[in-house]
């Protein structure tokens, strides 16, 4: 059975995370689980959910988590290779439901601080630009930095994702 660690890469915007994380899970026993947790609202989010449909083949399950991620979590068998994608689009989903994001933030943090197969979890980097004007995106951007910060305590690799190249942190 794969060793149980949790991998975690955070980038900006189209910076390749997703690509770089479905090839390392890719090179691992099949098959893999991949978790969205994206939801598609309008036209362009389908276009780019269907891309990335389209780049994975019958060898991976895809499992839908906007919002009960933990629960999902906690449902999969020990030993399976996981990519999880990603938690900043969780996070907006927890904040635009009105859920407590502390709260739900540390439920999630402490199931990814016992992963039970080799677990890749991708996030976003939102933090390197200006101060956002506003007040929802100020706090969403202080949450996502929070989560990152306690899931990369966990995380026994961290890669950080520059135009398509991994720069390992941890
Ligand atoms: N609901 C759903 N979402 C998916 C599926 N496949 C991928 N996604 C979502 O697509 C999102 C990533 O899409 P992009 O916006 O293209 O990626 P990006 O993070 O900007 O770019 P990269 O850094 O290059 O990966 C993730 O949040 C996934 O949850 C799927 O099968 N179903």
């Amino acid at each position: 059975m794969p060793e149980a660690r949790l991998t975690f890469l955070l980038g900006g915007a189209r910076s390749g995370k997703s690509a770089h994380a479905e090839q390392l899970v890719s090179a691992l026993p099949a098959p893999w689980t991949y978790i969205a947790t994206a939801q598609s609202y309008d036209d362009e989010m389908s276009e780019r959910i269907a891309i990335h449909r389209a780049r994975r083949d019958a060898n991976w399950v895809t499992l839908d988590a906007p919002l009960d991620l933990t629960e999902t979590l906690d449902a999969l068998p020990d030993g399976a290779p996981l990519l999880l994608d990603c938690l900043t689009l969780w996070l907006s989903n927890q904040m635009l439901a009105g859920h407590d994001v502390e709260q739900e933030s540390a439920r999630l943090a402490d199931v990814l601080s016992r992963p039970r197969g080799p677990w890749f979890v991708v996030s976003n980097e939102v933090g390197l630009g200006i101060v956002p004007d506003n007040a929802l995106a100020r706090r969403f951007r202080d949450a996502a930095g929070r989560l990152n910060q306690r899931v990369a305590a966990h995380a026994h690799t961290v890669l950080f994702m520059v135009s398509g190249l991994p720069m390992k942190v941890k």
